[in-house]
């Protein structure tokens, strides 16, 4: 990797500066620490460095389209905070936890949280499945596990009506066609497919959402009540 390949990354892409001016330094500060200590840790490939804005952060961003003003959100298996850190950023309404089981990874998570100045983020060292029932109002995964399995870690965590968001590439018809007895099962009511940004990005992001039933995460909580 050349200097000028991993500074590529780095340039502010003049669609964030259009859609969210105020969050543009901010982002750009995070692509920053992805390229620098999220290489250096080894929780970014290097060959992701050049493409850091458009196969994840701008990935990313636009997912806050699908989240209610206001919502807590957990995300599931965040890794270096993708979407989670994104999401924090360019929605200071939310309030986030950035959930993720590995050390070396809530370490970077920590450090980013502080650097970034994110009063809305909260780095929570668990699996999905030790969280605590109907506890988020909306639960985000990307590239964490197959559909079904995530929705049996992410439908209990979300309060009753509440929204589950999986980041899917091309697999997500098939993936939904594969589990939709278990999102029965599991109490889901509602689920749809969603391609953001087909106008914006050169490669729109798509979505999995599912609304959760009663059986999958209780009684509906407020947002402190976790
Ligand atoms: C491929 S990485 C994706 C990281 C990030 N979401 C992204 O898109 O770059 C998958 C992450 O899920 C985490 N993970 C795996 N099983 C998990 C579980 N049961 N609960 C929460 N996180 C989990 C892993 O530690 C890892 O950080």
């Amino acid at each position: 990797m050349t200097d000028s390949d991993s500074s590529v990354s780095r340039e502010t892409p003049p669609l964030v500066e259009k859609l969210y001016p105020r969050a543009a330094a901010p982002l750009t500060a995070y692509a920053e620490l992805l390229a620098t200590e999220g290489t250096l840790r080894g929780l970014i490939g290097p060959r992701e460095v050049p493409r850091l804005w458009d196969r994840h952060l701008l990935n990313c961003v636009v997912l806050e389209r699908l989240i209610p003003e206001g919502a807590s959100v957990a995300d599931i298996g965040t890794g270096a905070g993708l979407p989670g850190i994104v999401l924090a950023i360019v929605r200071p309404d939310l309030e986030i936890g950035l959930v993720e089981p590995l050390l070396r990874r809530t370490t970077f998570l920590e450090e980013a949280v502080e650097a970034l100045e994110l009063e809305n983020a909260t780095v929570v060292r668990a699996r999905a499945e030790e969280l605590p029932r109907a506890s988020y109002d909306v639960v985000t995964s990307r590239a964490v596990a197959p559909l079904g399995k995530l929705a049996a870690w992410c439908l209990p965590v979300c309060v009753e009506g509440g929204l589950m968001l999986a980041m899917k590439g091309e697999s997500a018809e098939e993936e939904l066609a594969a589990s939709e007895s278990e999102l029965s099962a599991l109490g889901a009511e509602l689920w749809h497919i969603h391609e953001l940004g087909t106008d914006e990005l050169a490669q729109p992001t798509t979505v999995v959402s599912i609304v959760a039933g009663r059986a999958a995460g209780g009684s509906r909580r407020g947002r402190s009540g976790r």
